[in-house]
């Protein structure tokens, strides 16, 4: 167990050095003007090794750094032993300290090929396999409901990592769903959420999917237990609800006693974290929307990336790459925040995914062995599918005073040609400027070339883009499950070396206790204002208002 602070690492202090002397001058025109190989020098093609036929290419051209900068941030991966952290958890090591458990989310969809030794690895086949033969039978129609009709609606029942993967991936693949199945999400504990979503069901042909991992989560839970009401109240009969509800999770004896049969349960394991768990059982909704091989292929991509992130060298590593540049912007030059920009309206919940993805997993402020970090960690996600994000937020990445390094994500190939793919050139056409606008700017002399010598100064001025804001560009073929996967995947294994480099335990998220105890504790006290006891005068004072106003 490493967990030794960031900042005292030689390579550290060297970038900060480097910082320091050196960020004046790092100015993307000159860069690109004093190196006509830029691009060649700072791009690289994925290829999975695997598969060749997936592929994309990252471009990290548009980032602020010289090679000696680059060679700098990968010493720093050499120094905090990422390697060493990468070989640890492929091998099953305890690397999730606190909850001393393996992290092997890379075992789900692992083929055979890495040998892991871990209490349950040797299930995983089994499982795929169950998964494999459930949603045959009900994409087939051989699973019927009660009345003896097809399942038509899936409505998955969980939140977090149990909701949040399965509805990014169940979007981004939709050109792979058999259209006569819709599947539906219910995360939010707000009746409405669960309401305004049976109101689109049959209970004849609803199949209800209760995906939790701990299957103690209150949201859940209730969810489901109300799922469960709103079927008996028309299916009369408990027999029935084996037909209809299935649950995912870890925990047999919770399951068992919410009334799902253990035939009906699909397992897995304390070492899948919940936002590394699509690739388990918890994605038995995209099996089921986008048919097993498609599900499978989408674990093949993930499993391609693996290969590369394991086997490569730092200086060719694409999740080693992106995590350098990212702890570039976040540590040195102060950046608050990423932003994911996918030009894919099937991407459009991608940097809702990742928000969890990274947020939850590197969102600490202590190191592994309990120490304060004196810098910063886990940048805030945010996102939206391009070109929405330009009519929105764009203006402040352009002209704001803040530095938001971003990632623009697009396929060369739209599943949707119509208009002979003009839709597309344009989206495209967006994809190529942006990061170009972003980079490159618009001088205040330009401005002036453009409105003529009678401008007025603050129009001038106004019309001035700095430029020199860092992007990274990945292009792909076409956004196939194998592709998507490989994506996930990168976007994971960056979250895990940027943890180990800032000493962090990526893989719990005690920061989301505190607020779980004290709802609990406010609900028993919802009751009557005289129950209303041990809070601050604000939360009192707020709940004696909805209790005023309340209606049952
Ligand atoms: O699958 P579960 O156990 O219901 O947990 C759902 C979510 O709960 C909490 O918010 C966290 O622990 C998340 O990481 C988790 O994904």
């Amino acid at each position: 167990m490493s967990g030794r602070l960031a900042t005292e690492y030689a390579a550290w202090k060297e970038l900060q050095q480097i910082y320091d002397e050196q960020h004046a001058s790092l100015v993307l025109r000159d860069l690109f003007a004093q190196d006509p190989a830029r691009f060649s020098r700072f791009s690289k093609d994925y290829t999975d090794p695997t598969d060749p036929n997936t592929t994309f290419l990252l471009d990290y051209s548009k980032n602020l750094i010289t090679q000696p900068i680059l060679d700098t941030l990968l010493s720093l991966v050499r120094e905090a032993g990422v390697e060493r952290y990468r070989d640890a958890m492929f091998s099953g090591g305890h690397i999730n300290n606190t909850e001393d458990r393996a992290v092997l989310h890379v075992a789900l969809r692992n083929f055979d090929d890495f040998k892991i030794q871990e209490d349950g690895v040797n299930q995983v086949a089994d499982v795929l396999d169950h998964m494999r033969t459930f949603s045959d039978a009900v994409r087939n129609g051989v699973w019927k409901g009660y009345t003896g009709k097809t399942i038509d609606t899936i409505v998955n029942i969980g939140i977090g990592g149990s909701d949040l993967g399965p509805v990014m991936v169940t979007e981004a693949l939709k050109p792979y769903s058999k259209r006569n199945l819709n599947v539906r999400f219910v995360s939010n504990i707000d009746g409405t959420h669960l309401a305004e979503t049976l109101r689109l069901c049959n209970p004849e042909r609803t199949l209800f999917i209760i995906a939790s991992k701990t299957f103690t989560t209150q949201e859940t839970i209730t969810n489901a237990e109300s799922a469960k009401a709103w079927f008996l109240s028309t299916a009369k009969d408990q027999a029935h609800v084996a037909k209809h509800f299935v649950a995912l999770s870890t925990n047999t004896k919770a399951v068992t006693a919410f009334g799902i049969d253990k035939d009906n349960m699909f397992q897995f394991w304390d070492w899948v974290g919940g936002r590394y768990s699509l690739w388990s059982a918890i994605g038995l909704s995209i099996a089921l929307y986008i048919g097993y091989d498609n599900f499978e292929q989408l674990l093949r991509g993930a499993h391609g990336m693996d290969k590369h992130f394991k086997e490569t060298p730092p200086e060719n590593n694409l999740p080693v790459l992106l995590a350098v540049l990212g702890i570039w912007y976040n540590d040195f030059y102060g950046a608050q925040t990423h932003v994911l920009l996918p030009y894919d309206q099937y991407l459009h919940k991608f940097a809702d995914y990742f928000q969890q993805g990274d947020m939850e997993s590197n969102g600490k402020s202590v190191t592994k062995s309990g120490e304060r970090v004196d810098y910063q960690t886990g940048p805030i996600i945010w996102g939206a599918a391009g070109t929405n994000g330009q009519h929105s937020f764009y203006q402040l990445l352009h002209q704001g005073t803040k530095l938001v390094p971003a990632d623009f994500l697009a396929p060369c190939t739209s599943h949707n040609s119509i208009g002979h793919s003009k839709h597309h050139r344009i989206l495209l056409s967006n994809y190529f400027a942006q990061p170009e606008a972003l980079a490159f700017g618009k001088t205040e002399e330009e401005v002036r070339k453009e409105l003529g010598p009678n401008a007025r100064e603050e129009v001038v001025k106004s019309k001035v883009f700095e430029g020199n804001r860092p992007s990274n560009s990945i292009l792909f073929p076409l956004l196939t499950p194998r592709t998507l996967g490989a994506l996930i995947a990168l976007y994971e294994h960056k979250i895990f070396t940027q943890g180990v480099i800032w000493g962090i335990n990526s893989f719990d998220q005690m920061g989301v206790e505190l607020g779980k105890v004290l709802a609990k504790n406010i609900l028993a006290q919802l009751n009557a204002p005289e129950d209303v006891k041990g809070h601050d005068s604000s939360t009192t004072g707020l709940i004696h208002y909805y209790q005023k106003y309340r209606k049952e």
